[in-house]
């Protein structure tokens, strides 16, 4: 039996872990839940996994929870509340599954108190990849890659040595707009930026696949994750989401990972590494499939991307930059604010205005994070 603290269990990611404590009874358990805001959900799901504890970052509705509830269970609230669940004595292992930054103090937490990761959160190690790595080796503690693709490098990693590696291929599926040139990109609407073509997730990382900031983010995460150059990360758009990433080594051997688009497949490794455990999910039928094709990203109508390949070879503090800022034109987006072509352009701005800062501790990291929301939401 595994005991599990899940933050975000009201999101995508969150529910489907909880389909997989359902089917599994047997293996793991909840100990700990977390939501934003969505107390009703977060209610019947207390009601069902019996948590120890669960946190509501939005403190009125904790309170409202708590009242709801009375003494039966303790409702934490807002980040230490989040904190305090990532990190409950009787965790086995923390799932991070809430979207952005506000993830990262969370894991840090996890891991000083020496709980294994199932890390969804990718924000987590793009703002703060160097503290989280640094963390995980001094507390000796497994970061297990739920991503979709960071779960399939970890797989075509198995048996393998990462010194081998001479490159990973991530795969991105174009998103909704796939093949649109930057004209025809200024009439997106929100609607259609949140129609994913094969998967779906949350609203910000729908957005973030729809400008390929997600796979600009990925680039990132796989950077921290496995220890690479970004020279040694390529990008490949493969529309049909079945190949979830490559490895190739030093002999020019290529390892790929493949099934229907699904996550339970990366939660669930995740969870059971390095057990394998049957599921519903139907069994790959290629020919059925017929055909996988590939094409290179246009980076310049998804300039995003490029972005972020260039935060990181600049380094330091750029990435964070680069995320903070993304986090805030996502949201304004979202709420019909700026259009989805400046999305880019508002992210770049912030990136220009910004002095790099290198040997970036917690605190400066923290506030470079919130300089750069600042300057975003100033800009939107
Ligand atoms: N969904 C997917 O298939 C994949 C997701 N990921 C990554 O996993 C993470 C989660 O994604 P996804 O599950 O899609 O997201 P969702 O938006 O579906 O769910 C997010 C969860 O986190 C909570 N949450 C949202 N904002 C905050 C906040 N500021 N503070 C605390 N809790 C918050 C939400 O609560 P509430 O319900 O109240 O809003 C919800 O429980 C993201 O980083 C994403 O990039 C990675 C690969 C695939
Ligand atoms: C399922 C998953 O891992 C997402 O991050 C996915 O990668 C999004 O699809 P894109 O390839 O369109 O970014
Ligand atoms: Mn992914």
């Amino acid at each position: 039996m595994k005991y599990v603290s899940i933050l975000g269990s009201t999101g995508s990611i969150g529910t489907q872990t909880l389909e997989i404590v359902t089917d599994n009874p047997d293996k793991l358990k909840v100990v700990g839940l977390t939501t934003n805001e969505n107390i009703d959900l977060l209610e019947k799901q207390i009601k069902i996994f019996q948590p120890k504890v669960v946190a509501v970052m939005n403190p009125d509705k904790a309170y409202e929870l708590q009242k709801r509830l009375g003494k039966r269970i303790e409702v934490l609230s807002g980040l230490n509340g989040l904190c305090d669940v990532a990190s409950l004595y009787d965790a086995d292992i923390t799932l991070t599954a809430v979207p952005g930054m506000v993830g990262l103090l969370p894991t840090l937490e996890a891991i000083d108190k020496r709980k294994d990761i199932a890390l969804a959160n990718k924000e987590t190690l793009v703002s703060g990849g160097h503290i989280v790595m640094e963390k995980a080796r001094e507390k000796n503690i497994k970061i297990y890659p739920v991503d979709s693709e960071h779960s399939a490098i970890f797989q075509c990693l198995m048996g393998n040595r990462e010194k081998d590696i001479h490159k990973i291929i991530l795969t991105a599926s174009g998103g909704p707009f796939r093949g649109k040139s930057l004209t025809e990109l200024k009439d997106v609407t929100v609607e259609k930026a949140l129609k994913h073509p094969n998967w779906s997730m949350g609203k910000k990382v729908t957005i973030d696949s729809a400008t390929l900031m997600n796979k600009g983010l990925e680039v990132i995460e796989a950077k921290w994750l496995f220890e690479l150059d970004p020279e040694q990360i390529e990008v490949v758009v493969h529309p049909q989401s079945i190949i979830h990433s490559l490895v190739e080594y030093v002999d020019h051997s290529t390892l790929a990972q493949l099934g229907y688009p699904d996550m339970k497949i990366p939660i669930q490794l995740a969870m059971f590494y390095p057990a394998r455990i049957n599921n519903k999910i139907k069994s790959l039928n290629l020919a059925e499939i017929g055909s996988l094709t590939f094409e290179k990203p246009n980076t310049e109508a998804f300039r995003c991307l490029a972005l972020a390949f260039e935060s990181i070879k600049l380094g330091g503090s750029m990435p964070t930059v680069l995320n903070a800022a993304n986090e805030i034109v996502v949201e304004n987006f979202l709420k019909k604010k700026i259009d989805f072509i400046q999305i880019p352009q508002i992210v770049e701005r912030v990136m220009e205005k910004h002095d790099i800062i290198y040997n970036l501790d917690l605190d400066k990291l923290l506030q470079i994070d919130e300089w750069a929301r600042a300057t975003a939401s100033t800009i939107c």
